[in-house]
């Protein structure tokens, strides 16, 4: 497998913490898988995706990405927008690393705001946008033309359900096409069709790294990654007491 996103062993304590925010994390994630990165709120999901995004420093072990910002969309929990642009405008600064001619960044930036359903607001500027809509230009902005890494932070938050449903269509059909995507989402029950390989942190802690189907064994019929997640924080707390569990990618 080529690994696109490696992590080995890293760990982040902020300044005047009691207690780490990543402990020892560590996976490899190859071409085409859809991954899920599953925690409760303060698990450590957005410092990981900060320090594989390389916007902050790992206190120790590394993180790599091997694919260049050419390739690479990055969506953050926090607001990233251009107020004084339009949708357009900021759908094409997000492909203005990307290669192509204008007119197939033009192209690229209309197909996907049709995606998520702001064909109608191509012309606005963001600062008149709502909260929706907003988050829509930048999910737009980070998936637009289909980059070989996208990684996702709660992207989905604030979306109606048939806007959540074309953008996780799209990560879906974006891996078949050969993208990787690594997204946190708490869309559990929505997501589960749409991943590969599940992801969960507890407490800075890598508790699971499991295909969807091994990940869900243990809760029966539920198709909720939640369902899963539940059951695994409520086994003993460290990897090493976990009971053996179907790693997709020691
Ligand atoms: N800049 C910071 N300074 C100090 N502590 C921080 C900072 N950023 C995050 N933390 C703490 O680190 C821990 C992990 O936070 P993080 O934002 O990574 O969690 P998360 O899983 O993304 O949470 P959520 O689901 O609520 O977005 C939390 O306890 C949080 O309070």
């Amino acid at each position: 497998m080529t690994a696109l996103l490696t992590a080995d062993a890293v760990s982040r304590t902020y300044a005047g913490a009691s207690a780490p925010a990543l402990s020892e994390v560590s996976f490899r994630i190859g071409e085409g898988e859809v991954v899920a990165l599953l925690g409760h709120n303060g698990a450590g999901k957005s410092t990981l995706f900060e320090i594989v995004c390389g916007l902050q420093q790992a206190d120790s072990g590394t993180a790599r990405r091997s694919v260049g910002a050419a390739d690479f969309g990055w969506c953050p929990q926090r607001e990233i927008i251009d107020w004084s642009l339009t949708v357009r405008q900021n759908v094409e600064m997000g492909l203005a690393f990307r290669r192509g001619t204008l007119r197939g960044v033009r192209s690229l930036a209309q197909e996907i705001c049709e995606v998520v359903g702001l064909e109608r607001f191509l012309d606005r500027q963001a600062e008149t946008l709502s909260g929706g809509e907003l988050r829509r230009c930048q999910i737009a902005r980070a998936i637009a033309g289909r980059p070989r890494l996208m990684i996702l932070d709660e992207p989905t938050t604030g979306l109606d359900p048939d806007a959540v449903a074309h953008v996780f269509d799209y990560l879906r059909d974006s891996a078949k096409n050969g993208s990787t995507v690594l997204v946190s989402t708490h869309d559990t029950s929505r997501f589960a069709d749409h991943c590969t390989r599940v992801l969960a942190l507890s407490a800075g802690r890598l508790l699971a790294d499991q295909s969807v189907a091994a990940f869900l064994a243990p809760v029966g019929e539920s198709n909720d990654l939640w369902d899963g997640y539940r059951h695994l924080t409520r086994q003993p707390s460290t990897t090493s007491e976990l009971p053996s569990a179907e790693v997709a990618h020691p």
